[in-house]
């Protein structure tokens, strides 16, 4: 539906810095009316039968898979990522996203606490919690609109979902298809717009009585201010800034394989990249040779060419903003072993490219070591011992993820146990099982999603004491 304001955004596309659309810019109005169509769809949804939601859903997932190319290349479009990339991971992820939690509700079960020698039994009911809020982020669009939105739905809840006014395309997308699978009206309510007015209408309205977000720390704090007192529930999944730790007893093929993409994959534009690689003193010059070997030979190009390996930053304002931290680390004395510059792709000379890049630091605690760049820009300092790079791992704000490359276990064991993140890889890097808990600590975020944890918080519990 057109926005009762007629306000529109400029939507662009950023392999070639042009406009190619126009978006809803969504005012309080709209949003109260995404609210209303939600409430009113309620009553049914959350006494739909598990069977029947789930139906649902599966013929979600299949329609996304169905739709793979043209979702695909919405994606690349919207976002500057490689169509590759988004046909590899981020659509089939979207429609497992459908599928795991479409199969996932069928399993969920409430507990129930027999309390002996009193005559009494306890049960616990987990009961939708009625309109809630999803609103994602612009680096992996329909892969973490329908990470919330999926579980949403399952528990029964109706929606009131914002994508990033960055990457519009692929929720709007996903609105048809969702009609097509035979989701009730009202069940999904997909809002256009800006941030500050749209999602602040969201976080706002007092009647939406959760939000799932995914997106930049600060704003992930705004929200936290606005909703708290407000009492309503809340999952920020934030920021990063994620040590890759490599110990010279790993395979090392294999680490050198996996931190090529954990730096560079997506741009550098997922907040579980690897942006801090601490090596171990005894093969640093060894990593750094070859790792910068590897970085040069990728390609950056526009998305559609299948051999491009590094697309499109999203957009201007934050190639701006990753091009200003190289200078910082220019500035802090850093050493910038490749890359580094704005890339001309013939054809698209306005396009946001930028090579990957790779800066030694001398110290853990310069801006580029402690900051969410965000983009393709990573640091590499050598480290001797255990417990130094252990502390230099947590001494950040942030604790999502962490990468550990060893095959000492016992290193291992007290390593993880350790390290301030609410995801920690050993020997590996986004293997994703999407029943494991999933966020961070400290400055990465509140609450976890995936698997029953995301269908808990989208749940209320009420607990039942019957006396016999
Ligand atoms: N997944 C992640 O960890 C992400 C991290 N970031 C970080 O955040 C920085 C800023 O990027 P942005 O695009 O500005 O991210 P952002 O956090 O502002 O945007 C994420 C989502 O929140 C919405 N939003 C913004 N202000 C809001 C408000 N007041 N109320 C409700 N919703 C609101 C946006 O419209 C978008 O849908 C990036 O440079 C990066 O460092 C950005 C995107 C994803
Ligand atoms: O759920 C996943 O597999 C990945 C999530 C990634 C993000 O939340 C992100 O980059 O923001």
């Amino acid at each position: 539906m057109p926005p009762i304001a007629n306000g529109w955004l400029d939507n662009y596309d950023p392999s070639c810095g042009e406009v190619y659309g126009q978006i809803p810019n969504s005012s309080k109005e709209d949003v109260e009316n995404a609210y209303i169509a939600a409430k009113s769809a309620f009553p049914t949804w959350s006494k739909t039968t598990l069977d029947e939601r789930s139906r649902i859903m599966l013929k979600v997932s299949e329609l996304i898979e169905q739709n793979l190319d043209v979702l695909a290349e919405a994606e690349s479009k919207d976002n500057g990522k490689p169509i590759s990339l988004a046909k590899a991971i981020d659509i089939p992820r979207a429609a497992s996203n459908f599928r795991f939690f479409g199969n996932a509700i069928t399993q969920f079960a409430s507990e129930s606490h027999e309390s002996v020698g009193l005559d009494a039994i306890n049960y616990t009911l987990r009961q939708p919690i009625g309109v809630v809020g999803c609103i994602s982020p612009w680096n992996l669009p329909l892969y973490l609109f329908t990470w919330k939105i999926a579980p949403a739905i399952a528990a029964g809840n109706c929606v009131v979902a914002k994508p990033s006014e960055v990457t519009p395309m692929t929720a709007y997308l996903l609105g048809e298809i969702c009609n097509e699978a035979g989701l009730p009206k009202g069940v999904l309510n997909i809002v256009h717009g800006l941030g500050g007015s749209t999602g602040q209408a969201i976080i706002e309205h007092p009647d939406i009585k959760a939000i799932s977000f995914t997106g930049g720390t600060a704003t992930g704090a705004h929200i936290a201010r606005i909703a708290a007192p407000m009492f309503k529930k809340l999952s920020l999944e934030l920021g990063g800034k994620n040590p890759n730790i490599i110990f010279a007893d790993c395979d090392y093929e294999d680490m050198l394989n996996t931190t090529v993409k954990s730096s560079f994959a997506n741009q550098g534009q997922i907040c579980l990249c690897g942006s801090r690689i601490f090596i171990e003193a005894s093969i640093y010059e060894k990593f750094k040779a070859d790792f910068v070997e590897r970085i040069k030979a990728l390609k950056v190009g526009h998305p559609s060419e299948s051999t491009t390996n590094i697309g499109a930053l999203v957009s201007k304002p934050h190639l701006e903003k990753v091009l200003e931290y190289i200078q910082i680390a220019k500035d802090e004395n850093g050493t910038i072993l490749c890359g580094g510059n704005k890339v001309t792709v013939s054809g698209y000379e306005n396009g946001y490219y930028l090579e990957p890049t790779v800066i030694e630091v001398q110290t853990d605690d310069c801006r580029v070591n402690q900051e969410e760049i965000f983009g393709p820009v990573v640091t590499i300092m050598p480290f001797h011992k255990e417990d130094e790079v252990l502390q230099m791992a947590n001494k950040v704000k942030y604790g999502l993820s962490a990468t550990l490359w060893t095959n000492d276990l016992k290193r291992t064991m007290r390593m993880s146990n350790q390290l301030q993140a609410g995801i920690v890889w050993v020997n590996t890097w986004l293997m994703r099982d999407l029943r494991t808990p999933f966020g961070g600590v400290k400055a990465s975020g509140v609450g976890r999603e995936g698997g029953f944890e995301a269908l808990r918080f989208f749940t209320e519990a009420k607990n039942v004491c019957i006396k016999y």
